[in-house]
């Protein structure tokens, strides 16, 4: 059964301080500080500890630069921890930025198994997934043309179509994917209420909370990287949005 497994984590980034306008003036700074770099550490998130058990649907909410992002980046191994643990039983699909590792030179179809090898599908998975990555696409004429001629709505088309082929373990979303025209949305939100329904474990983030309320069995309200508040949808997005009012 798949779980994660969440304890004291902190992610830090370092935010250096004297972008030097010049070579000159850089030399210049770096022998009066005796070669000194001046920079200060920033908790991204701080000392979080939570368990996500199957069948979960957790949403995360939280102000802008609360840290959402950076925990599920976290989750899925992009960011490494500076302090604490995080422990993953199961298969981890992270829809964090769609067609991101498209390359414009290539063809659609060259651009399935390339970018399909990044998201973690094998050669033969490829072959079996590809006439019907096409075909959701909707992109059968223009498969073999390089993506760099391809409309906004196309490449958004394929790339959706390819991130969600298979139906994953751990689905990881950064925000609903929006793009594309109406009928496709459509079929998109479609598609996803079925990867949801299928995962084990969903966790998204989101700035709605009526799509939190509608998807998410279960809530965590980050704060300035912390963790404030974990319960049921209905408790704690009323909470986050009083606490806004009051702001
Ligand atoms: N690579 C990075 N280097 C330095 N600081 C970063 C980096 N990534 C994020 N941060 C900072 O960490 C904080 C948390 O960012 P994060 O993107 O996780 O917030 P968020 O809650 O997802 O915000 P939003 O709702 O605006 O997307 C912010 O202050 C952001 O500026």
């Amino acid at each position: 059964m798949s779980s994660i497994r969440v304890e004291n984590l902190s992610i830090k980034f370092r935010i250096y301080h004297d972008r030097s306008p010049s070579l000159k003036d850089y030399f210049a700074n770096f022998f009066k500080r005796n070669g000194q770099t001046a920079y200060s550490d920033f908790w991204a998130v701080k000392d979080v500890s939570f368990e996500i058990k199957a069948g979960d649907r957790l949403g995360i909410i939280g102000h802008n630069g609360a840290g959402k992002s950076t925990l599920l980046k976290a989750l899925c191994r992009v960011y490494e921890s500076s302090d604490g643990k995080i422990s993953v039983n199961g298969r981890i699909a992270p829809l964090l930025e769609i067609g991101a590792g498209f390359h414009p030179e290539f063809t659609g179809r060259e651009n399935i198994y390339l970018n399909g090898s990044i998201l973690g599908y094998s050669k033969q998975q490829l072959k079996e997934i590809e006439p019907e990555v096409i075909a959701f696409a909707e992109l059968e004429e223009f498969i073999d043309t390089p993506v760099k001629y391809y409309s906004t709505g196309m490449y958004m088309r394929l790339a959706f179509s390819l991130a969600t082929a298979m139906h994953p373990d751990i689905l990881v979303l950064d925000e609903i994917f929006a793009g594309g025209d109406a009928t496709f949305m459509s079929k998109a939100k479609a598609r996803m209420q079925a990867l949801i329904n299928k995962a084990n474990i969903m966790i998204m983030v989101s700035h709605d909370p009526l799509l939190i309320k509608s998807l998410c069995n279960r809530v965590i309200w980050l704060d300035h990287g912390k963790l404030v508040a974990d319960g049921s949808p209905d408790e704690i997005v009323e909470r986050y949005l009083a606490g806004r009012k009051n702001e």
